[in-house]
């Protein structure tokens, strides 16, 4: 897919598909950006009105100007995908649709960059498909469970929570506050832009809410298998994150066969965003080499 002369927005890198895996029939969204012959994809969170391009607008550039592809899968229940209750594993669900999105797309074998729900699913995907992961990069997410050391559920997950039963512009931003460890780098201009996009979609509010009644373990912990994945690893965590705390970066450090934990100070849940410029440098040294 190359997107040479045209520039890298949202709108242009803007694309459908039908994918038909298991119990899978549905459409996905995702933007395509690049033309390399290594592809990364990008997978979100999972707060009410998040999307790959709202959660990864800062890295898709630098990794297409590198020479990658780069796929932000929108899972189904966000954004331009479609809706889906999800009554089991969501981080599951989530890589049956990604080997779905492969597949119909004709990737073979990618590079995986996961945020949260996207790095449980990432991992989830790499247990289930071993062979069509090259690197795994994973922020704030990976496996869920219990943290010896911070009350679970933790402050952040708690607001997200809030903000899908009661989807208000207060409790957005009471939410995005604690995304990040600087909240002067919150705009207006992004508050709005990520209610539009919540707004924009009650179905999946709802169908966030209805999930996590029917099973409030959507990202069930995977510690016990994660010695069985070999695919080398770079964890970035926020040292003030508020959503899924650093202590889960050290589980998976030590539970992982190859992996290595970069924790950025003055960071929250969104590293990828919040320090964009270490972490694309961070992330294309490590696919590098
Ligand atoms: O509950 C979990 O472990 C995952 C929480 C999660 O995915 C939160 C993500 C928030 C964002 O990054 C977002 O909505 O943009």
């Amino acid at each position: 897919m190359s997107t040479e002369n045209t520039a890298i927005t949202e709108s242009s890198t803007s694309r459908f598909v039908r994918i038909k895996e298991g119990e899978l029939d549905m459409q996905l969204h995702y933007n395509d950006a690049g033309s390399g012959a290594q592809t990364v994809v990008m997978l979100h969170g999972s707060g009410p009105g998040a999307s790959g391009w709202a959660n990864f607008n800062r890295n898709v550039e630098p990794l297409v100007a590198a020479g990658y592809r780069v796929v932000l899968m929108d899972c189904p229940g966000w954004s331009k995908s479609d809706p889906v209750v999800s009554t089991g594993s969501r981080s599951d669900l989530n890589a049956r649709a990604l080997k779905g999105l492969m597949d119909a797309i004709g990737l073979d074998k990618v590079h995986l960059i996961g945020n949260s729900m996207g790095g449980h699913s990432a991992v989830a995907f790499a247990l289930a498909n071993p062979e069509r992961v090259g690197k795994l990069v994973l922020m704030g997410g990976g496996t869920g469970g219990l943290s010896p050391f911070v009350p679970m559920p933790t402050e952040g997950i708690k607001l997200i929570g809030a903000l899908y039963r009661d989807p208000t512009i207060d409790n957005l931003k009471r939410m995005m506050n604690v995304f990040v460890y600087d909240t002067s780098n919150l705009t207006e201009e992004l508050f709005q832009a990520r209610l539009d996009n919540m707004l924009s979609r009650r179905d999946h509010l709802e169908n966030f809410v209805k999930s996590a009644e029917a099973n409030p373990k959507q990202f069930p912990d995977v510690g016990h298998r994660l010695g069985e994945i070999a695919a080398p690893t770079l964890l970035i965590w926020g040292r003030d994150d508020r959503f899924v705390p650093l202590d889960i970066g050290l589980r998976l450090v030590t539970g992982l066969q190859k992996a290595d934990l970069h924790v950025f100070s003055r960071c929250g849940h969104w590293a990828q965003w919040e320090h964009a410029e270490k972490f694309n440098r961070t992330v294309l040294d490590f696919l590098a080499h």
